[in-house]
């Protein structure tokens, strides 16, 4: 059994929680929070060990009535692996202490690239991570391009890609996020971090992306052009996606306009909290003029990446390879719409 910590019990670190707890082959030594609030009732209800992010508010633990398994220090030593799942920023300052009780340590999106020995996609360098003492799960946008970009250059060669994000301001929950009634380059300056992050997965491939952020809180929408270095027909790359599990292909007869129906759809579906772990690919839209592929793809950015963090898991520990473990997580989140 692998002995996995998260530290960082928000949107992120309380979903990979979950799914660890999911793993036939791995067990959940506990998470680690910075104060009593709701989330750390939640993991207390879920009966996940709670430890103290900050040692010096174990005490407000206490006053609140909830019990503590003991400080994050604690959680470090006795894991395999620690999941780090802080605001972007808090993961690069933590870093020490994972070395320090010699813990191998994931990272999310948020961190630079240079904080980490590698960077990780489950379908784009699995086996990069072997044996890393940090590794990075790349962020929610980059994982979804990551996926999608993989197969387009196995298959046919990626001439260059050229994608427009469309990003979500925040998450559901995150009150103090705007814009309200506008739109924003994001960043204003290009490219923004999604291109040069991909090359963090793919280092030859030739990507540039640019962003906007909107009022939506849902998902995140990318606008998709990669110039193939062969000319498949529309059909042939949809049959193509369609293998590869994390790509969801949304057919025309089920009338999903848009994020706000997906969402309703992964509900209905009875997914948690209704997360879509995978890349949402408009089927219709996938058209070829010459060698030029379009497409716009959804992209969920509270989940995709949650079985990215549990593959990175077992390829660090070298416990499984790629094809085992993809297909091991995707079983047991039920990964397949
Ligand atoms: N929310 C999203 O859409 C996605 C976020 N990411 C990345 O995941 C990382 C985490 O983001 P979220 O989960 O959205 O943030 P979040 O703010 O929802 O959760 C972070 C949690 O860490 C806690 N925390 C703060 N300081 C801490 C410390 N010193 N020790 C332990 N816990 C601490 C916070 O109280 C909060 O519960 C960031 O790098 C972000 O860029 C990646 C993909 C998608
Ligand atoms: O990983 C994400 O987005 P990203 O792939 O655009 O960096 C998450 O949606 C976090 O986005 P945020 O930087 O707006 O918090």
């Amino acid at each position: 059994m692998i002995t996995v910590g998260i530290n960082g019990y928000g949107t992120i670190g309380k979903r990979v929680a979950d799914a660890v707890a999911q793993q036939p082959d791995m067990e959940l030594a506990g998470v680690a929070k910075t104060r009593p609030n709701f989330e750390a009732e939640a993991a207390v209800r879920n009966g996940y060990p709670l430890f103290a992010a900050i040692e010096d508010r174990m005490p407000l633990f206490e006053e609140a009535g909830i019990d503590l398994a003991g400080s994050v220090t604690e959680l470090v030593e006795k894991s395999d692996v620690v999941v780090d799942a802080c605001p972007s920023g808090v993961a690069a300052q933590n870093k020490s202490m994972y070395e320090e009780y010699d813990t191998p340590a994931l990272y999310q999106g948020g961190e630079d690239a240079d904080l980490v020995d590698v960077s990780f996609n489950a379908r784009g360098n699995y086996s990069a991570a072997a044996g890393a003492s940090h590794v990075r799960v790349v962020s929610c946008n980059t994982t979804g391009l990551s996926r999608l970009l993989a197969p387009l250059q196995e298959q046919y060669g990626v001439e260059k890609a050229r994608i427009t994000l469309v990003r979500r301001g925040g998450d559901p929950g995150q009150t103090s996020r705007g814009p309200i009634n506008d739109i924003l380059p994001n960043p204003v300056t290009l490219p923004s971090h999604h291109g040069p992050d991909v090359n963090t997965i793919f280092p030859d491939l030739a990507i540039d992306t640019l962003g906007m952020k909107v009022p939506a809180t849902l998902m995140h929408t990318h606008s998709v052009n990669v110039t193939l270095e062969s000319t498949p027909t529309a059909e042939e790359v949809r049959d193509r996606f369609a293998e590869e599990s994390r790509l969801f292909l949304i057919p025309e007869r089920l009338a999903i306009d848009g994020a706000g129906k997906l969402k309703e759809f992964a509900h209905d579906a009875g997914r948690p909290r209704g997360d879509i772990w995978e890349n949402c690919l408009w089927e219709e839209s996938i058209s070829m003029e010459g060698n030029d592929l379009y497409l716009f793809q959804a992209i969920h950015q509270e989940s995709d990446v949650v079985p990215e963090n549990i593959d990175a898991i077992r390829a660090v520990t070298e416990q499984a390879d790629a094809r085992e473990s993809i297909s091991t997580t995707n079983e047991s989140l039920g990964i397949g719409l």
